[in-house]
């Protein structure tokens, strides 16, 4: 190399660049610099002949490669990799600035790229199985990131597909599979249709898209996405075809609950409903499953406000835990009696009519827990007869200055559904002795109740039973007393009774009673009432557990509890107490002699 001459600070300057290069300390971008500073020197002493030509021409190519190698070289440390990062940028479909620089790929060409074409003999068209949507996902993917025609500005891969509107017509048709024949990807691979949709489903173009939800989605034919809660539909049906369908004909009656719409198919084609009843469903008393047999057609009901026929058809209606006579200990003459009036009559009506017809009403009177509430569930039971439970209470306060109209109701609808019993509890509270001082309403409403209690709104041959319990017989009307012809008084168990219901209760627990032990806790458990003696078995049989370590009680097992002892009940027989005073019962006596129906 020759130097022709070269001014002092030019010298320095190299000089100066040169030892900063090769001292290791400098950042490519400084390098990269000092090279690109060398050239134009060269450059400038060329130009200024203060270089020779061969001269300028070696320096010149020894100084534009190595500027070169820190430009492309792709190790972070030693060079700027700008080559690299306008591929990534290429490859991240981000803008690119680069004016200059243009792709070979074009719209002709790019069919005709091995890899395309490769792909597009592997596409499922020739048969894909599961694992091909992904791939036509990923392969549609590479087609978006090979489009380098991409225009300055715009955006994402989302976009490419408008950029091939005819071209793309031969690859696409390939990538869908023909309606006829829908992939499979239904097991578990939920997420892979979706993949396979995607390119299609995220297209900018309204009309095509609103055309591929219209034609697919939904539609197990032609759709293949299914979101997950329709795979699950489609897989628990697949289960269970063996089992009738819910509302198929299967020659069993089955039970169909009401329900708010919770247990309806949702998707995309299944019917919207509403949680709140229709104009139509409420004038059926908003009953949706109402179907012309079962919807209320009787002439005598289409004068009641159909609130109000519902209200007691699925309110008052009891469907109570089953109670047999046996259930109920003593009380043998109430229980024959009922029999008499209550089970027979609706066996053998023809039997039971004129002079043995049943009476309209009975009362069933007598001290707190003997058992009345228990006889009421007993008919319903064993009666065989449409039982209507209501207590005085929802009448009067429940739908005050409606009251009269649901008694009205009440009876009418009991009559659609013979034979009927409506049982009332603590009927003193309805129809107690009418006072200067009482409200309107209840006073109305016991009127009504007396009217339809009495038969003048009841023909002869009703088979309507009014069955009610109180405690409180004295406080009733004595009209009202008139038409519960049947009064029974309900005592406080015999002794024999008292020994039943402890053998009952215990029998269902463990146990070391022996007889002469029961005949103790009988003995002495006088003037105790049924209820009664229940809280004082229900007292004894926590005694076992008050027996065992605090520190155990977690841990025990059901069998390591030691069974109930006559100890218990003596222990029992501490706290609980009888609940009828001597006094009340005297009353009750009293008015059992004087009102009652027994011997
Ligand atoms: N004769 C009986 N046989 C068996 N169990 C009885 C008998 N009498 C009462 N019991 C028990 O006492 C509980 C309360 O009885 P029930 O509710 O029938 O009393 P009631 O006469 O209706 O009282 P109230 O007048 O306070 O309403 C019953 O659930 C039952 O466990
Ligand atoms: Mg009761």
């Amino acid at each position: 190399m020759e130097i022709v001459s070269m001014s002092g600070p030019h010298l320095d300057e190299w000089q100066r660049r040169s030892f900063d290069i090769s001292s290791g300390n400098c950042t490519p971008e400084q390098t990269a610099d000092a090279h690109r500073a060398h050239i134009l020197s060269i450059q400038y002493a060329w130009a200024s002949a203060q270089l020779s030509q061969p001269s300028m021409a070696s320096l010149f190519s020894t100084y534009s490669e190595r500027y070169a190698a820190v430009l492309d070289s792709d190790d972070p440390s030693t060079g700027l990799n700008n080559y690299a990062d306008s591929a990534l940028h290429l490859a991240r479909s981000q803008r690119n600035y680069s004016v200059k620089w243009k792709s070979s790929l074009t719209m002709e060409n790019i069919l005709e790229l091995p890899c395309v074409q490769k792909m597009l003999q592997t596409a499922p068209g020739g048969g894909g199985g599961g694992g091909a949507s992904t791939e036509v996902n990923s392969s549609a993917s590479v087609l978006a990131n090979h489009s380098a025609e991409m225009p300055r500005g715009s955006e994402g891969i989302t976009a490419n597909t408008n950029l091939f509107p005819q071209p793309f017509a031969r690859p696409q048709s390939a990538f869908i599979y023909p309606s006829s024949v829908p992939p499979q990807v239904n097991s578990g691979s939920a997420a892979a249709a979706q993949n396979y949709q995607a390119p299609l489903a995220s297209t900018s173009n309204p009309a095509k898209r609103k055309n591929f939800y219209t034609n697919n989605v939904g539609d197990p034919c032609k759709g293949n996405f299914k979101s997950a809660r329709e795979q699950f539909i489609i897989d628990q049906q697949k289960k269970h075809t063996h089992q009738p369908q819910r509302g198929q004909n299967s020659g069993i009656t089955t039970t169909v609950k009401k329900s708010l719409g919770a247990n309806r198919p949702r998707g995309a084609s299944s019917k919207f409903v509403s949680p709140m009843p229709r104009q139509d469903e409420e004038e059926n008393g908003g009953n949706r499953n109402s179907t012309p047999e079962n919807q209320i057609v009787d002439e005598r009901l289409k004068n009641f406000e159909p609130k109000i026929v519902e209200l007691i058809m699925s309110e008052i209606m009891d469907h109570g835990p089953p109670v047999a006579w046996d259930d109920i200990a003593g009380l043998q003459f109430a229980k024959t009696t009922i029999k008499e009036i209550v089970v027979w009559p609706m066996l053998r009506p023809d039997i039971f009519t004129g002079l043995r017809g049943p009476p309209k009403g009975i009362l069933l009177f007598g001290p707190p827990g003997t058992g009345k509430t228990l006889i009421g569930k007993c008919i319903a039971c064993q009666s065989g007869a449409t039982f209507f439970s209501i207590s005085a209470s929802s009448l009067t306060s429940k739908w005050v200055g409606e009251g009269e109209k649901m008694v009205r109701a009440l009876f009418a609808i009991a009559r659609c559904h013979q034979p009927a019993v409506i049982f009332i509890d603590e009927i003193d509270s309805l129809l107690s002795q009418r006072t200067d001082g009482e409200h309107d309403s209840s006073r109305r409403i016991k009127t009504e109740f007396l009217v339809q209690l009495d038969g003048a709104a009841t023909a002869a041959e009703d088979r309507i039973l009014v069955v009610g319990a109180t405690n409180r017989p004295q406080e009733i009307d004595e009209a009202a007393r008139r038409r519960l012809a049947k009064r029974l008084y309900i005592p406080l168990p015999e002794p024999a009774a008292r020994h039943q219901i402890v053998t009952n209760l215990m029998a269902q627990e463990k146990n070391y009673l022996q007889e002469n032990e029961l005949v103790s806790i009988v003995a002495a458990t006088e003037g105790f009432s049924g209820a009664d003696m229940t809280q004082l078995c229900r007292e004894a049989a926590l005694g076992p557990i008050r027996s065992i370590q605090l520190c155990d009680i977690s841990t025990i097992t059901a069998e390591q509890v030691r069974p109930i002892l006559y100890s218990d009940f003596q222990e029992a027989l501490r706290t609980v107490r009888p609940s009828v005073s001597m006094k009340d019962l005297e009353l009750y006596d009293e008015w059992n002699k004087t009102f009652g129906c027994g011997r």
